[in-house]
């Protein structure tokens, strides 16, 4: 099976390339070769490369800067996602596409499960859930895979600025009243592959399309997130931090995040057979490839 992947700089993009092999062929392809706002280059990229299914891992994913550049995210995030969606159907092909948590307001008590009223907070997430609905509409054969706090070995994300900080200092102060599952983008990566495979095995299993929520098992703060990756480093280094919870109150973004950002993967795991591990595993297996220096 062979997927093409967008965006291939991210972290889940990279966590995908370093899963091709034998059975399964990544081609992730970045700008400016494949640009989301740039229909014919997906268009040339599918016939160039001819995979079995389209995965969309590109996203514009600065959630702060997004409330002052909205005009940009809805071009990568609605309309970019859409041509992905668009350009497989044309080329009769499933699209595997990546959202968000952030599609929700964050005020219901329990996970949110996939027929949950969305509510978006921000610019970001209403980008989002705007792709959502037009991968949707261009391309009927499509799993949509809502997914949150995304970290791993390549690129930015909360776990390699908890170490960097760890650093300089001995106390950091986190955010203790969101919570969510911290998801490990190689998790993630694996997961896509069981569902690139069943859509590919299973054409007009309705069970298999739509919207799933896929996140590492489990639940934490930002602060329990911290806490976690500190406790990892005392044990490996002897580097003691201390994490002191705040509110979203005491720590103010241009975007308003969501308050409860766990997922039910019920409908995921049913309809694949498949489930991620739980968040602090992941944990453990990022620190170990940082340490290992298997990822830059
Ligand atoms: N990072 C997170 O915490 C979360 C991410 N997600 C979603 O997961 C998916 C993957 O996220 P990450 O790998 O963390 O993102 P990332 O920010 O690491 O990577 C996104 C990639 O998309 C590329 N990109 C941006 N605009 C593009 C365009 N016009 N054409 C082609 N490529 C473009 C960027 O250059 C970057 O390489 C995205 O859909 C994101 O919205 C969902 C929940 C949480």
């Amino acid at each position: 099976m062979r997927l093409l992947v967008t965006g291939r700089d991210g972290q889940v993009a990279q966590a995908l390339l370093a899963l091709s092999g034998s059975d399964v062929d990544v081609v992730a392809l970045g700008r400016p070769t494949l640009d989301l706002t740039d229909r014919a280059s997906i268009e040339r990229a599918i016939a160039e490369h001819r995979p079995d299914v389209v995965v969309n891992a590109a996203a514009y994913t600065a959630v702060d800067k997004a409330e002052s550049d909205e005009a940009a995210a809805y071009a990568v995030n609605a309309e970019g996602a859409g041509h992905v969606a668009a350009a497989a159907a044309a080329a009769g092909l499933p699209v595997v596409h990546i959202s968000t948590d952030y599609v929700f307001a964050g005020d219901k008590a329990g996970p949110y499960v996939e027929s949950d009223p969305t509510g978006p907070q921000g610019a970001y997430g209403r980008s989002k859930l705007e792709g959502e609905r037009l991968v949707a509409e261009a391309n009927p054969n499509h799993a949509i895979l809502r997914t949150a706090w995304v970290y791993g070995p390549y690129g930015a994300n909360f776990l390699k600025t908890m170490l960097r900080l760890s650093q300089t200092r001995d106390l950091l102060r986190v955010v203790a009243d969101q919570r969510g599952t911290p998801t490990y983008a190689p998790d993630i990566a694996e997961g896509i592959v069981a569902v690139s495979r069943a859509l590919e095995s299973a054409p007009g299993d309705a069970s298999k399309r739509g919207v799933f929520h896929m996140v590492s098992e489990g639940e934490t703060t930002w602060a329990g997130f911290a806490e976690a990756i500190f406790s990892r480093l005392a044990e490996t280094s002897g580097k003691h931090v201390t994490v002191e919870p705040i509110t979203t109150a005491d720590y103010p973004t241009p975007a308003k995040r969501p308050a409860n950002s766990r997922l039910d993967t019920t409908r995921f795991r049913q309809s694949f057979g498949h489930s991620l591990p739980e968040w602090t595993e992941g944990v453990s297996r990022c620190m170990a490839a940082l340490a290992a220096n298997e990822a830059p």
